[in-house]
């Protein structure tokens, strides 16, 4: 369970987020959509720990900043950040060593398959591109056998086989009863996954859906409804 309580981060006077709450449960995948620069990242970042901020993050009901909370969060950054003298596979047993986790080199190697890295396995980080760099990214996060995953727009640079392979994953991690975030302005993409969206403005959700509560209404009319009056009115008038 990921739980998110008044979170407010400001940059100077800019208010990036806030007084942000909001849940996402065991077996649930949430979306945190919302345009460019309504505080997607900055919520992202502030749940990983990469910035200061107010208020409270909860992982599995510990405090996010602690070392347990930690051992069982997955995070797959925006930017994927590689270490530049480590192999493809050297990154995962990495991961492997300084999270403890129990993962075998044979699923080490089905996760590289999936991801087609297994013949690339050798490749240094300073050798990757950004999609192999951001697939790489992605089985580190898996390696860990997480509990609670968060994916800063993850589909951005990865080639359609990638995708369709990640969809698969984060409908796995699901059926397992993780918890994942996903933050993304592709909608498209993650219509197949949801169960709960929080659609952000200006550092405030404005709304949140529940998958089982909307019918049969598609995601994008969801997320028209609730962003489009204010610029189409001002438009007519
Ligand atoms: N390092 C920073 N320093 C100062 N302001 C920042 C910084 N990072 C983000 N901001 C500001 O915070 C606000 C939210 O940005 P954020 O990156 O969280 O938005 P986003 O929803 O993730 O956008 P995008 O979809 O473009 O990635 C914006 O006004 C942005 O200019």
């Amino acid at each position: 369970m990921l739980e998110v309580q008044e979170l407010t981060k400001k940059y100077g006077k800019n208010v990036a987020v806030d007084h942000v709450s909001f849940m996402v449960q065991d077996g649930q995948v949430g979306i945190l959509l919302g345009p460019n620069g309504a505080g997607k990242s900055t919520i992202i970042k502030s749940i990983a720990g990469l910035l200061r901020y107010e208020g409270g993050v909860g992982i599995n009901g510990m405090k996010a900043r602690s070392l347990e909370a930690k051992k069982i969060f997955g995070y797959v950054p925006e930017i994927p950040a590689m270490f530049e003298a480590l192999t493809v596979r050297e990154h995962i047993e990495y991961v492997k060593r300084a999270y403890n986790s129990d993962i075998t080199e044979e699923e080490i190697d089905a996760l590289l398959t999936r991801f087609e890295l297994l013949d690339k396995q050798e490749k240094l980080g300073n050798e990757l591109s950004k999609g192999m760099m951001q697939k790489v990214s992605i089985c580190c996060a898996l390696a860990i056998h997480p509990k609670v995953v968060m994916l800063d727009e993850p589909m951005v640079g990865l080639d359609p086989a990638a995708i369709k392979e990640l969809k698969e994953v984060v409908l796995e991690l699901k059926e397992k009863g993780c918890t994942i975030l996903i933050s993304t302005h592709m909608l498209e993409m993650v219509k197949d996954l949801w169960d709960v969206m929080f659609v952000m403005e200006q550092g405030k959700i404005i709304a949140t859906f529940n998958k089982n509560e909307i019918a049969d209404k598609d995601i994008e009319e969801l997320f028209f409804e609730v962003t489009e009056p204010k610029t189409g009115g001002e438009e007519h008038e």
